[in-house]
């Protein structure tokens, strides 16, 4: 019987919602507040869900101490406290909504995760606006 197991984290970090192709008017009708050229921050809240079936030996369906390592070193010691667009890789040339920085956790969180068991990510940009993605 698959149960979830799930990782609360969170991260701070500035962005700026951007579409270069465009000109100033079209990204400021697109993006509003959130295409200030001086960059904003948000308090992000994640939440990575891992489902599968309890491993009879452990009760385990996942080690939630191994999973809050793995979001350590591969989500917030990449993205906390950063610029996205300046700091990382990942949106140098991608624009950082809460869609885009939710699939770029969720790939990569993927590869170090057994296969066996499925992964979602839930992101929360503010209190009310939040992205989920299950790959
Ligand atoms: N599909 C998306 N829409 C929006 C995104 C996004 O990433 N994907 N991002 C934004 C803004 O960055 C931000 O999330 C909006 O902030 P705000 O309007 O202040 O939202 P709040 O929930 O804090 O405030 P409300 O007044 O309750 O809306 C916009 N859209
Ligand atoms: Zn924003």
């Amino acid at each position: 019987m698959p149960i979830t197991v799930c990782r609360k984290e969170h991260f701070n970090a500035a962005h700026r919602l951007h579409n270069p192709a465009w000109n100033d008017e079209q990204n400021q009708t697109t993006f509003g507040k959130c295409n200030n050229p001086h960059y904003h921050g948000h308090n992000y809240e994640l939440i990575v869900r891992l489902t599968g079936d309890i491993d009879p030996a452990t009760g385990y369906v996942y080690d939630m101490k191994r999973l809050s390592d793995l979001i350590k070193r591969e989500i917030l010691d990449t993205f906390d406290h950063r610029n996205l667009n300046l700091d990382t890789e990942e949106f140098r040339h991608l624009n950082p909504t809460a869609e885009n920085i939710a699939v770029v956790i969720w790939n990569r969180l993927r590869p170090h995760v057994e296969e066996h068991l499925a992964m979602s990510v839930t992101l929360y940009e503010t209190e009310r606006n939040f992205v989920e993605y299950h790959g």
